[in-house]
């Protein structure tokens, strides 16, 4: 499979690493306003792949996309410390101007993997922008608030986080909603195995969990000024799963009819991942104080895009 990358810097270069290590494409084409950084991440990844996968990556034009099944946008202004994701909307939105009518022109047929921040109202502007149906525009939405959760819900078990399945939803930002209620290790209910290991979910747990899930991207933000490798593994997962056709479920963002009585809203909840895109939901059975919280997620998200003029 071909694909494209529409920003090389830190996100779109670690996406690009990723899909090299994983073999989920046989060919990465990268493009950035400055070509010389793309031909140098092309090159420097290049050399990696005599020890992942016998991937072709090079640098190219918005005419070398012809071809490319799936594209990401990683293109645009990230979050420098303090700076909330919601903050990086007007920068963005008009790099996305630019950026999605080249695509189109040259990829028409191609699925969009969004990951420019705010990323859930940047696949709004995107389907708006492009006109495609909401399922081959997919933000990579909460796929990264999930990994933190599974992670630090693993770790308090001591159990890979492979085997935790746990799903945030809503929005990638401050509003996300951890879904504790559905949270599971194997089969079984995360609470009931943690009670039984003698670690239960206390409120002091919860706290901690959450705090490390919602404020993960400040904190890596404030130490090293970016996040890319938990963000870059995430999108090759996704090409992976369009690729190959998967049907894996990932909670990622696209425009949403309804949710929580919110109409036509871009968020996360765990949907299944096909050759066509998004082929279908997989909503969990939620708390009552998790729906609220999603509901306030969502009605944030559709207010804001509202409020967007593209
Ligand atoms: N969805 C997620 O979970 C995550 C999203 N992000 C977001 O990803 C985006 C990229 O972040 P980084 O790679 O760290 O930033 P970066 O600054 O390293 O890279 C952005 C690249 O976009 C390029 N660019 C800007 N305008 C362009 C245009 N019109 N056409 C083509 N290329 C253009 C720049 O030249 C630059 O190389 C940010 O919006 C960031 O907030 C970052 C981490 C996680
Ligand atoms: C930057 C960002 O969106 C994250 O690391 O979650």
């Amino acid at each position: 499979m071909k694909i494209g990358i529409v920003g090389a810097g830190q996100v779109g270069a670690s996406a690009a690493y990723a899909v090299a290590l994983l073999g989920s494409a046989r060919e990465i084409v990268l493009i950035d306003l400055d070509p010389a950084l793309a031909a140098a991440q092309a090159e420097d990844i290049s050399h990696a792949t005599p020890f992942g996968s016998a991937t072709d990556i090079r640098a190219g034009e918005y005419a070398d996309l012809t071809g490319a099944e799936v594209i990401i946008i990683a293109a645009g202004v990230s979050q420098k410390p303090r700076e909330t994701r919601l903050d990086l909307l007007a920068r963005n939105a008009e790099v996305f101007r630019i950026v999605t009518g080249e695509v189109l022109n040259h990829a028409p047929d191609a699925i969009l993997l969004i990951a420019s921040n705010p990323v859930d109202i940047m696949t709004g502007i995107t389907v708006r922008l492009t006109g495609l149906p909401a399922h081959r525009v997919i933000g990579s939405g909460t796929i990264l608030d999930t990994a933190r959760f599974r992670v630090l819900l693993g770790q308090h078990l001591d159990v890979d986080p492979r085997s935790v399945h746990a799903y945030v939803l809503g929005e990638h930002g401050d509003s996300e909603v951890l879904s504790w209620s559905s949270a599971a290790v194997g089969a079984s209910i995360f609470g009931d195995v943690a009670l039984a290991r003698g670690k239960p979910v206390t409120e002091d747990v919860r706290a901690r969990i959450d705090v490390g899930v919602r404020r993960a991207a400040y904190r890596i933000i404030e130490g090293k000024g970016a996040t890319y490798y938990g963000i870059g593994a995430g999108l090759a997962r996704l090409v992976a799963a369009i690729g190959g056709d998967e049907r894996s479920v990932h909670s990622v963002s696209i425009m949403t009819p309804e949710i929580e009585g919110v109409r036509d809203v871009p968020l996360s909840l765990p949907r299944i991942l096909g050759k066509g895109g998004v082929l279908g939901d997989v909503m969990p059975e939620i708390s009552a104080e998790e729906r609220l919280a999603l509901k306030a997620s969502a009605q944030m998200l559709k207010d804001t895009l509202d409020a967007v003029h593209v």
